[in-house]
Formats: structure tokens, sequence, C-alpha cells
């Protein structure tokens, strides 16, 4: 079929570079390029070209991006191109998501998962979590035998039992992390257990001569870790949920041990893109592998010099040599217009890259595509607070005088914790702005609070959503209750779910039977009618119904609980059971209000009983942003684009619900895919950035405040330890990508003192200053 050229660089406004990229005729192609050189709109070029070039259905296009947000821009610039229909087939997603979809449809083809189809997953929050109260639950066993033999008093109990909740928190972050390192590093670790994943990646490092995380560990570590390694992987087999590796070792193993579902993924989706390459790990990488095999269409773009994930992962090496390694003919094309900057500001960026003149090394060269600009300012502030108020005194001069507005303006950060003198800075100055990427929208309190009633009402088993809401709001149920509540469930051999609600509501009448029966009630509570009395009546009568339906609880002795914690634990179980009783019969929007109607949570938040902290207004928005999402998710539906013809052998029941799979189910599985660089905050706001380098990753800013450079700082130096130098590389990188975020405007800024964790430290300009100065010709 004839290329028109010509025809996609009018349609999608490309360079003869990008044209070059964009129409290759290769069938494996990498593309290497430079910060703001087009990258995404090179990418969408290519599906479009791909499409109405090449005749390649829709249908066959996998793009994998590195976040949602990304998949979701780029559905929406295809249709903008191509037009909705051909946007809604091509598939894209993040490998997180991808991974997820092939599993559910083929989960029984691995047994030795030990998950069926229903999973739920975990987000990285919530397996810290899961790790975090297994330890909790370990620490307490043994103080509890010792309380009951009467080896301490109640007092020495309670004050060891603090002690070793609060280690519990700072290991169960620590060990999470070292599962997941673990089994990153392994093809796949499951049917193993701790000691054999150990001994299987430490016999791998010894073959290779690759010093790993096993390798570094002292031999009581390693039995730590194995125990703990045990301990998680059992709680989450038995709970059926995986967490992020799992999902990736899942797909790599279900891909591997079968050939034939393997050949049928390579023939459905015949061209593989992936965006931001740099950033793969080693099991992403092995899906690609595999994906593609040997007939498989690739066509990566990423920027090895924006590789700043290495410490969850990550390897730009398998950009840079393992692509030449596995897929032989495969065809570099490199991007070097940058479009974006000032070349005073590429010169900054790439003096700083190169560590000299970059003329003098052997980085590429940017082409930058704009002339004149203005030389990049270094500012050298007294201390952290005079460096926040000159930056927002630079803001407030930019706006006032050339016309800049502040969402125009990002001040960008190494530690998130550096935002908060800048947040002090604008409020003072009456400057508006937002934080990015310091907690993200998914991991606000109380979103994962309303979420968690989601999960739980996803799967009564989910032990972490019962503990983060039994007592929210507060309702007497403090810690002592809950573990009372525990042992009673320990005793039972049951979830604490199941003990507390049964099988509820399967023993209460259907949907239809409930509609029939009370419909006055059921209709009021649907139309969710503004008349509180009335409503307040129609929660009354479900309660009414729903205490009756409810198994009978043991006494308050029975279960561990005072008087007052077991009448908490009664009412808490009548909220639930409403809950869930409204969930049989509203949509998964609708929920979220009936469960903030049920317990009161618009009151309880803007009272400020909630939290202290924070805006009480704010926090009840993402409330009741995070209904819009449910009902945004609920008109797109994501799997049933996976369940293509020639792969429905394989799923039993083809439907475009999975079996059993609810909305509701669907979408708490959904949430948990969301990245923490998935940012639903309003983008639209005419308000300043305040952002973190992390955050800031494929963002563009007209004016940018690189703050906090300081040796240590920026590149960041972490405790006292002697980094070594692929770390200090990576952090030179993370100076990189976030000098590149400029484009008209550059200030670095640096202060001779700052207060770090509370102590006020002498500091040193960064190197990084020195160069920059010295590419603007002013050394
Ligand atoms: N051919 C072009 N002509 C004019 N502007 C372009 C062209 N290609 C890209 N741009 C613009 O250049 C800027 C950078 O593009 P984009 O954000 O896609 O770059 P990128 O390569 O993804 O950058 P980074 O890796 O730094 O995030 C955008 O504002 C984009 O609209």
């Amino acid at each position: 079929m004839a290329v028109t050229l010509e025809a996609a660089s009018v349609q999608h406004g490309l360079s003869q570079e990008q044209t070059a990229a964009v129409t290759a005729s290769d069938r494996l192609l990498r593309v290497d390029a430079v910060p703001g050189s087009g990258k995404t709109r090179v990418l969408i070029a290519r599906i479009a070209h791909l499409i109405q070039e090449r005749g390649v259905s829709p249908r066959q296009i996998l793009a994998i991006t590195f976040t949602r947000k990304a998949a979701g821009q780029l559905q929406a610039r295809i249709a903008a191109s191509l037009g909705e229909r051909a946007a809604s087939q091509v598939v894209s997603g993040t490998f997180h998501s991808t991974a997820a979809s092939v599993l559910r449809n083929h989960i029984s083809l691995l047994p030795s998962c030990g998950r069926n189809r229903r999973f739920q997953i975990l987000d990285q929050a919530d397996s810290i979590g899961t790790m975090t109260s297994i330890l909790k639950e370990q620490g307490r066993g043994p103080l509890e035998r010792r309380l009951s033999a009467g080896n301490i008093s109640e007092a020495t109990f309670k004050a060891a039992l603090k002690d070793s909740n609060r280690q519990a928190v700072s290991n169960g972050r620590i060990l999470q992390g070292s599962i997941s390192s673990l089994k990153g590093a392994l093809t796949s670790h499951f049917g193993l257990n701790g000691h054999q994943a150990i001994k299987r990646l430490r016999d791998h490092s010894v073959r290779h001569d690759n010093p790993s995380l096993v390798t570094s560990m002292s031999e009581e570590m390693l039995r730590h870790l194995a125990g703990a390694f045990d301990a998680y992987n059992q709680r989450l087999q038995g709970l059926n949920q995986f967490d992020y590796d799992d999902l990736m070792a899942g797909i790599v193993a279900l891909l591997t041990d079968r050939p034939e579902l393997l050949a049928r993924y390579q023939r459905a989706y015949t061209h593989v893109l992936v965006d931001e390459f740099q950033d793969t790990n080693a099991a992403q990488y092995n899906m690609v592998h595999q994906l593609v095999g040997q007939e498989g269409n690739l066509f990566v773009v990423g920027d090895p010099d924006q590789a700043i994930y290495g410490w969850r992962g990550a390897n730009a090496d398998y950009m840079q040599h393992m692509l030449n390694r596995d897929f032989p003919g495969l065809v570099t094309i490199r991007l070097r217009d940058n479009y974006r900057s000032t070349p005073q500001i590429l010169a900054a960026a790439s003096w700083s890259l190169a560590g000299q003149d970059p003329t003098k090394s052997d980085l590429l060269p940017f082409h930058p595509q704009s002339s004149g600009g203005l030389p990049v300012e270094v500012k050298a502030a007294e201390d952290g607070k005079e460096e926040a108020e000159w930056v927002v005194e630079t803001i407030q001069a930019l706006i006032k005088d050339e016309g800049y507005q502040p969402r125009d303006c990002a001040v960008l950060f190494r530690r998130h914790m550096q935002g908060r003198l800048f947040e002090q800075a604008m409020v003072l100055a009456g400057l508006p702005y937002i934080l990015l990427g310091g907690e993200p929208f998914w991991g606000r309190r109380e979103v994962k609070d309303v979420m968690a009633y989601l999960n739980l009402l996803a799967n009564l088993h989910n032990n972490a959503a019962l503990v983060r809401i039994i007592n929210m709001p507060k309702r007497a149920l403090g810690d002592k209750a809950l573990s009372g509540l525990q042992s009673w469930a320990k005793l039972q051999g049951k979830s604490l779910g199941a003990c507390l609600f049964g099988d509820f509501p399967s023993t209460v009448p259907s949907r239809t039977l409930l509609e029939e029966s009370l419909p006055p009630v059921v209709q009021l509570m649907q139309r969710r009618s503004p008349d509180r009395p009335l409503q307040e009546r129609a929660l009354m009568e479900l309660r009414a119904i729903a205490a009756e339906q409810l198994p009978a609880l043991p006494s308050a002795k029975d279960i561990g609980l005072t008087p007052a914690a077991y009448k908490a634990a009664s009412e808490f179980r009548c909220q639930m059971a409403v809950i869930r009783l409204q969930a049989e019969i509203c949509e998964a929007g609708e929920l979220i209000e009936v469960v903030t109607d049920v317990i009161d949570l618009e009151e309880y938040i803007k009272s400020g009983t909630y939290s202290k902290q924070g805006d009480p207004l704010e926090r009840w928005d993402r409330v009741r942003l995070l209904k819009t999402l449910v009902k945004e998710f609920q008109g797109a539906g994501s799997l049933e684009t996976w369940e293509d013809e020639t792969l429905l052998e394989y799923t039993p029941e083809p439907q475009k619900r999975l079996e059993g799979m609810s909305p509701l189910q669907d979408f708490v599985n959904d949430a948990a895919l969301f990245s923490p660089d998935d940012m639903a905050e309003k983008r639209e706001t005419n308000a300043v950035r305040l952002c973190t380098i992390h955050a800031s990753k494929g963002l563009e800013f007209p004016v940018v405040f690189v703050v906090g450079c300081e040796e240590g700082n920026l590149p960041l130096l972490r405790g006292n330890e002697t980094p070594n130098d692929a770390e200090v590389e990576e952090e030179i990188r993370c100076a990189y990508v976030a000098l590149t975020r400029a484009e008209k405007r550059l200030y670095i800024t640096h202060a001779a003192e700052r207060y770090v964790f509370g102590v006020l430290h002498g500091q040193y300009p960064s190197h990084l200053v020195e160069l920059i100065e010295a590419s603007q010709g002013l050394c």
C-alpha cells in the first residue's frame, strides 16, 4: 500500500524526522527521542498511519502506556483523528491493566497462582497495609498469650502492643518493598515458598555474577524475609487477591506455560506499541517480548536519559541493549528536534546531564526548534523560607509584568516535603496553587475510606477494607474492640466479615422481591430524595429489614467486647446491611451516595471531626469527584475489548461482563489500577503547580522553578549511605527531567541553610548549579 508521507505529516503536524518514524516500514522499531521531541504525537500518528495507510485493523493494535491518564489521552487523540469507533477498538492500557484483563479471562489456565477470575487487585498502599496488619497480628499473639498466662500486667501489655504496632508500620513498608523486589526479579514466584524464591534468586545472582537484593542481606534478614513472603502471599491467595507484582508475574507465567494461548494473542495483536519504554522492568519487558514473538510488529518510544524509576525495578537497559539482543533487525530512529524549550534551557539541561560541556561528551545533541529566549536565572537564597518567598514574588511579577497566568508556572522539587514552604508562601501571598503528585487522588484518606466501603461490599472477606472502616466514622470500635473481634473470628476459622455479616445478603429477599415488597421505600432511596425526614424514614425501614435478616451476634462476652463496643458493632452491622441491601438495587455510582448517606460522611467531614488537617470542603469535594468517576466508569467498560472472538474458546462464558463480577467489583478493581501518577485533580484550574519532579514527568510549563538545588538534595542522597553509580546517575537524570519541563523561562534556586526533618542544616549549592551557570556563559 502506498505510504503518503505528506498526508501523515500534514494531518498530524509532523516534522520530517517525526514523519520518518511514523511511516517507517520496518517491523521492529525503536524511537529514541530527546525530551520535548513529540513522542506522544509520534505514537498516535503511528497508530493512525497503521490503520489508514497500512490497513491494519484497530482491533489488532495494542498500545501500552505508562499511566492510565496517558492511555486515556491516547484514546481521546485517536478518537479525534480517526473517530470514536476506531479509538474504542484499539486496545490501550497500562501494563498492569493489560495483564489484569488477560489474567481475568484465562486464570483457570494458571492453577499455580491459586486465584479465581473474581480476583481483587491491591494497589501499592493496600499491599503495604496487608503486610503491616500481618506484622501487627504476629506481634499481638505472643503478647496476648503472656497476658492471659498472667506473665505481664494489662499496662505492660498495652505499652508493648503500642510499640509492636509502631514497629509493624515501619517494617510493613520495608518488607513489602523487599517482597516486591524479590517477585520482580523472578520470572514467576507462583508455587514457590519464601526460601525457594530466595534460593532461586541467589543462584541466579551467583551464576550471572549480578548482585541482587538477596546477596546483600544477612542470613537472619533472609529468614525474616522468607517468613514474611509466605505469610503475605498466603494472605493474598486466601483472599483471592493479586498485588501489582503478581499481575505481571501472572501474565508472564501464563504466556510462558501456555504456548497455544500466547500464539492466539500474538495473532490477535499483531502490532504492539509501547510508550516510555525506558521505564519497563523485567516482567514488563518479558511480556512485550512474548507478545511480539518472532513475527509481531513492535514500535517502542522512549528516552533512556529520562529513566527515573530504577528504584522500583525499571531498567533502561531493556530499551538500550536487550531489544537489540532479542529482536534482531531492530531499527532505531532518533528524534533530536526539541519543540518545547529555548536554546538556553536546553543548554542548561544538556550540560547538567553530561556533567561538562556536552560537545565534549558522547551525549546526542538537541536541535532546538525555537530561537531567542532569556538566560536561565539562578537565585541563591539565605534559607528555605526566603527561597519560597522569592519564587512567589517572581511569579507575581511574571503575572503582573509579562502576562503569564498562575497555571503557566510550576515549582518542581525533589522531595515531597519541600512543597510545604511553598504552599505556605503561596497562601500568604494569596496566589492560587495546586499540589500535584504529592498525595495522589487515589491515595487521599477520604477516597481510600470510601473505596474501602466499596471494596468490602464487593468482597466481605476483605479484611484490610473492613479494618479500615470499622471505626470510620468513629463508633467505639477502636483497636481493642477490633482485636477482640479478630480473635473471635480466628476461633471461628472464618474471616471477620463472614463472622459479622454471615451470608447476608444472599439470605435476604432478591432485588425483585425487595422492590415488590417495599416499593415506596426503595423508589425513594433510588431517587435519592432531597427530603431529609422522608429519607430518614426510608433508612429506618430498611434498617429494620436488615436487622431482621442478619444472623444473630453471640453475646458481648463471647466476642470479647465491652457493652458499648457491642452496641457499636451491632449498629455497624446494621449500617452495612442497609448499604448491602441498597447495593442489590442500585448502580455503583449511586452506591457511593448510599454509603455516604448511611454513615453521614458529609457532616462528619465538614464538621472537622474526620480530620483536623486539610480543608474539610476539599475533602468532601474529592468524595463527590469519586462519585463522578464511578459514573464515568460505568459508561466506559474496559474488559470486553480483550474478549476477542479468536480467544473465546478460552473463556467459558463469553459475556460482556465476566460471570460473577458485579459492576461494583469491576470498578473497585479498575480503581486499584490507577497509578499514583494518575491525577484526577481538575487540570484546567488557573493555579501554580507545586509538583515533585517524578510527578512532572511528561508535563510541560512555560515557566519552571527547579528549587532546592543543593548537594544531597538535588541530586538526592538518601540517608548516610554512599550511593552507587547507578543511583547517582538516576539522580542526575531526575534533574534533567525537571529542567526539560520548561518552555520559556527557567529558574534555579538554592538555599544556604534549610530545615531537614526539623534540624537546621548548612547547605552547599549542587554541582549542577555551576554547570548550569557555565552553560549560560556566566562563568
Ligand atoms: N512537529 C511539531 N511541531 C510543532 N510542535 C510540536 C511538534 N511535535 C511536538 N510538538 C510540541 O512539542 C511539545 C513536546 O511534545 P511532547 O510533550 O509530545 O514531547 P515528548 O517527547 O513526549 O517530551 P517528554 O519526553 O519531555 O515528555 C508539545 O507542546 C508538542 O505539542
